[in-house]
């Protein structure tokens, strides 16, 4: 009998005992993050629920409303934004929430009120839902400055100010990846206990990757750092390889996989929208928290991604994010841009 493997096998790693671990070497905050976290936990298994069965309960297709964003909202984006708003005020460990899906912060009931800011995307890569490839959601929280009663305040801080980040994709398994400040984790949901639980410990990027995903399709209205750095990961002058182009178009699942593989995941700036597509409070700076916790970088094409202070809850930045070498590749090529304009 194969004791070792029995005891792993037998010693279950919940995501809750996980974060109740890590609380523990923060006597201060009360087990405050749990009570929060755990009930974010219970939103990504309702709507990775609801995300399995969308074609049989009639949840595929559009809401018939359009949100801040300008974008038509699908049944799911309404349904996963309800369950989170809904369990994050049920918490008591709220106090300002910013979702993607509404146009302005909400601030929890006083009698609810906790000391968490939480910035959330309820249901990233929305134009994949109805066909179901992966699809997720992204959620960064910040704790409430000294003194402050709950302001929109509290959440336009950089990045590096979150205490947590993280998303869980919904995709051929149901992964949760958390990281609370020290290192990134990832947990699978084991559907017949209803329990995340650790399968991905400490995750480490890839100090340089095979792969570079971002939409070829806006190619024509690239600067020239982006188009360059493209070209020479297609045709490589220095004998080494070309790299792979994965790109699946949920934000959530391509950073995922760049998370486990390496590689560089980008959205930059163009003609068209000069500053990139996604928004900085809920998708550039969770993500970039968590790949910086697992060893990568994460770059504006100006500056540290989790450097940026925010202006307004639904701003957007150019985002290049992933193993530490491909970023400083990019970085070179904007440095160099740079000097050509002096
Ligand atoms: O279709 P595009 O322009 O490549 O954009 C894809 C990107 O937009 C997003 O779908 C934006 O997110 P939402 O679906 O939450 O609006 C990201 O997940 C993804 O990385």
């Amino acid at each position: 009998m194969d004791h070792a493997a029995d005891a792993q096998r037998t010693d279950l790693m919940t995501i809750t005992r996980y974060v109740l671990n890590e609380q523990s070497k923060h006597p201060e905050a009360r087990g405050d993050l749990t009570i929060l976290l755990s009930h974010i936990v219970l939103g990504c298994k309702f709507v990775c629920s609801a995300v399995n069965k969308a074609g049989l309960a009639k949840l595929i297709g559009l809401a018939g409303d359009t949100n801040i964003q300008g974008e038509e909202q699908k049944k799911l984006d309404v349904l996963s934004n309800d369950v989170f708003i809904n369990a994050l005020k049920s918490s008591g460990r709220a106090n300002v929430l910013v979702s993607e899906e509404n146009e302005e912060p909400i601030f929890v009931e006083a009698s609810k009120r906790g000391r968490y800011c939480v910035v959330f995307d309820p249901l990233d890569g929305s134009s994949n839902i109805d066909c179901g490839v992966s699809i997720g959601t992204i959620f960064g929280i910040y704790m409430l400055q000294e003194g402050s009663e709950g302001t929109v305040a509290d959440v336009l801080k950089p990045g590096k100010n979150m205490v947590a980040a993280g998303y869980c994709m919904y995709g051929s398994s149901c992964t949760l990846v958390l990281s609370t400040g020290t290192g990134a984790n990832g947990f699978t949901l084991d559907p017949s206990l209803g329990e995340f639980i650790l399968t991905h410990p400490n995750i480490k990027i890839p100090k340089k990757g095979k792969i570079y995903s971002v939409n070829e399709g806006n190619a024509k209205n690239w600067d020239q750092p982006t188009t360059s750095y493209v070209e020479k990961a297609k045709f490589p002058i220095d004998g080494s390889s070309p790299k792979s182009l994965r790109y699946i178009g949920s934000m959530v699942a391509d950073v995922h996989r760049t998370l486990l593989y390496g590689g560089i995941f980008m959205y930059p700036a163009d003609k068209k929208s000069p500053n990139g597509k996604l928004r900085v409070l809920y998708e550039v700076f969770p993500m970039s928290f968590l790949v910086e916790q697992a060893g990568g970088q994460s770059f504006t094409g100006q500056g540290r991604a989790l450097d940026i202070v925010p202006k307004n809850i639904h701003e957007r930045s150019p985002i290049f994010l992933g193993s530490y070498d491909d970023v400083e590749e990019i970085k070179a090529l904007y440095s160099a841009a740079e000097v050509k304009k002096e």
